[in-house]
């Protein structure tokens, strides 16, 4: 745990000088402040576990120009800014350790215009997923980006990890639904991005730089999402599975003739601490090594009799013990907590996480691999695998047993990283799939990044954030 640091006079003097021009010249109501002790701690730290909070403030703007307006006073008295969305990020990204005031995007939460004929919305980046996946269900559409987290997560917070989830296999990332961007740029400048345009060939895309930067080029404000024809007849199947191969097997299998628009799986471990939490039944009768979960369309007889040949050739080869398959959508909500409860069922074995990603082709041996490595490394820690494996994005989470400190137990996982995300880099593939890199990745994006390409990096920083005042300290140091 990093201990809270004490804010030196002038850091904290700059601040404050900050916070009464907001209120006295700015017109920020008192609402729209937090120095409070219990709000410093809520605002200042995501769902990561490592860091201390140690926020300066809170400020709540309700306008572009009102970041704007903090941004430039930022800049003005060189105060660092930590953007804040939902706070569910798993790497710090959204972590104010070192007196940084904090932007929430809480106050600006409004959907506004929709344009029908270009199947458009335009958001606040404080819009919670939900809320517009909901907006999209009630115009006969549907925003396909979705994870556990969705109750909460905020599309800026989305926007600036390039949020992946549970559809990435059919709809891909975050990136893909963005149609443009209004943003504050460090330095202070408000820009619009695209415009919601599909076509557009003016030279670089700017919008796209902004997406995945994790708030450290500027704070997004606005979104322009694009919303996409509902799925229809969506049929979830659980299967179990004796090996990681079978895994495989059956996913090459399925995906050859339909189009997934799911195809995620976890462990016996993980079904064990989701049986032990008791929200979900266990789905066979028997316990298998692995599970996976499908989940296509089938709105004509003839995907389904294709479905469910697929699945009898799994089961004739010997690829799959048991499944199950839902009958209508209750069934299927029903079936889809088995995957989407893991995360947060096993948080109370404060996990230490990776999130990594390979090419789909180098998953079996990739992954027998890192199984060699964790198991002859941890021979005494429990390993939970689960993650969304038709996009070669493995989570591993290795489980802190109750008796050892958590400083303990994570200096220990950090000694096997160098094994883990050397495997990574030999495969090419990244050190964050979709989690961020924030503060917990930053000593490892070297093995997915090379250090010309973070040059690369620092330069374009430079350009939109001179003074370093956005979100430092994450992603890689200046
Ligand atoms: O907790 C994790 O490691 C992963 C969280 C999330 O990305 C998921 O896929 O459930
Ligand atoms: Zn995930």
């Amino acid at each position: 745990m990093t201990p809270t640091t004490a804010q030196p006079t002038s850091e904290t003097n700059a601040v404050q000088t900050i916070l009464s021009t907001l209120t006295d010249t700015h017109n920020f109501d008192p609402t729209q402040i937090k120095t409070d002790a219990e709000s410093l701690e809520h605002w200042g730290k995501d769902w990561t576990k490592h860091f201390a909070p140690a926020a300066a403030a809170i400020v709540f703007p309700k306008t572009t120009e009102q970041v704007q307006t903090i941004v430039l006073l930022a800049n003005e008295h060189n105060v660092v800014l930590t953007p804040s969305g939902g706070r569910t990020g798993l790497s710090a990204g959204a972590v104010a350790a070192n007196g940084e005031i904090v932007v929430s995007m809480d106050k600006m939460n409004q959907i506004g215009q929709f344009y029908p004929a270009d199947r458009i919305v335009e958001v606040e980046a404080g819009v919670v997923t939900q809320q517009l996946q909901e907006f999209a269900e009630s115009k006969d559409l549907y925003y396909p980006v979705d994870f556990a987290s969705a109750g909460s997560s905020q599309i800026g917070g989305n926007i600036g990890t390039n949020a992946g989830g549970i559809k990435v296999i059919r709809y891909g990332m975050t990136r893909q639904w963005i149609m443009g961007l209004t943003v504050v740029t460090g330095k202070g400048d408000i820009l619009h991005l695209n415009r919601g345009m599909v076509k557009n060939a003016t030279g670089y895309d700017l919008r796209q730089l902004f997406i995945g930067s994790e708030g450290t080029l500027g704070l997004v404000t606005h979104a322009q999402i694009k919303l996409e024809r509902q799925p229809q007849d969506l049929n979830v199947m659980v299967l179990g599975m004796d090996s990681f191969n079978d895994v495989m097997n059956v996913l090459y299998a399925f995906q050859a003739q339909i189009d997934l628009t799911a195809f995620e799986f976890f462990d016996d471990v993980a079904i064990d601490k989701l049986m032990a939490h008791g929200q979900v039944q266990e789905p066979f009768e028997s316990r298998t090594k692995f599970y996976t979960l499908l989940e296509f369309e089938a709105p004509y007889e003839p995907i389904m009799d294709k479905a469910m040949a697929i699945f009898e050739h799994c089961m004739e080869q010997g690829w799959v013990v048991d499944g199950v398959m839902s009958q209508n959508l209750t069934q299927a909500a029903e079936l889809w907590k088995l995957r989407e409860y893991i995360s947060e069922t096993i948080s109370v074995f404060t996990p230490y996480k990776n999130d990594v990603s390979v090419l789909i082709s180098h998953v079996p041996t990739f992954i027998e691999e890192i199984d060699h490595i964790v198991s002859s490394n941890y021979p005494d820690f429990e390993v939970c695998w689960f993650g969304h494996i038709g996009d070669g994005n493995l989570h591993l989470n290795i489980l802190k047993p109750e008796s050892m400190s958590k400083d303990d137990f994570f200096a220990e996982c950090q000694v096997v990283n160098k094994y883990v995300f050397e495997t990574v880099q030999k495969y090419g593939g990244s050190v964050s799939a979709e989690h961020g890199v924030g503060m917990t990745k930053k000593p490892y994006l070297h093995y997915s990044r090379s250090e010309t390409e973070i040059n690369y990096l620092r330069d374009i920083k430079k350009v939109f954030d001179p003074n370093n005042i956005m979100n430092r300290g994450k992603i890689f140091d200046m």
